[in-house]
């Protein structure tokens, strides 16, 4: 793993529950040998509460830890720059419709939120989101918050070595997802989960776009 990247998450508070608590973010999908860490890092520029389109509800999800730990998290949306472009790269060679209207969605949040701005200065990702799980054994659900067509982009990292990988059960399909490895998926359309796995730490990194944020800006994703 990109080691800026890994310096940098060595210091963040992890979340293990959360608002996802009852779905994929269950605390006994988490997995670990040893002491590894465990839990769930939100990175998301612009993020509405459940149910909320308007800006009151808008929140930073970089933002609701002590000053320190915005410190840190800052670290971390930084060290991911290259990450980033790889994978605005990806979304935009297999589908440009979908990558030219997250651009312009991205450019409406810069004109209406100085935040979102002063945080593309360190990061260019065109989603909004982006989640960091260390150790989780996803369990099946669909992204449900994210718009029907939209491409969740999703990479495992770390040094496990066998197993972990995405099922997709409605396609009786078994995706290899080693570290290092891209998937690329409607996850609202399709239920996948995470398979067991051995070897060492999985970290999986999930970017994404949420329906709401569409909504605020009366926008369709493509
Ligand atoms: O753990 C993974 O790689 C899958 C993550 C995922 O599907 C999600 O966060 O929605
Ligand atoms: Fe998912």
């Amino acid at each position: 793993m990109n080691k800026v990247l890994w310096d940098a998450l060595e210091h963040v508070k992890l979340d293990t529950g959360g608002a996802d608590a009852k779905g994929r973010n269950s605390a006994s999908s988490y997995v670990a040998e040893n002491d590894e860490k465990v839990g769930c890092l939100k990175l998301v520029k612009v993020w509405h509460a459940i149910g909320h389109t308007v800006s009151d509800s808008v929140r930073v999800k970089i933002v609701t830890e002590s000053a320190d730990q915005v410190k840190y998290a800052a670290n971390v949306v930084k060290a991911a720059n290259h990450l980033s472009h790889m994978i605005n790269r990806a979304l935009e060679l297999i589908d440009e419709d979908q990558y030219k209207a997250l651009m312009d969605l991205q450019q409406r949040c810069v004109e209406k939120y100085a935040h979102v701005e002063a945080l593309n200065a360190i990061d260019p990702l065109v989603y909004e989101g982006r989640a960091i799980m260390f150790n989780r054994q996803t369990p099946a659900h669909v992204d449900k918050q994210d718009p029907k067509r939209s491409w969740a982009t999703m990479i495992t990292l770390g040094d496990f070595t066998a197993g972990g990988n995405l099922r997709i059960e409605r396609l009786n399909l078994t995706i290899r997802y080693l570290p290092r490895d891209v998937v690329i998926l409607r996850g609202r359309l399709l239920q996948h989960e995470v398979q067991a796995w051995s070897g060492g730490r999985r970290i999986s990194i999930a970017h994404f776009t949420h329906e709401s944020l569409w909504k605020e800006f009366g926008m369709t994703c493509p």
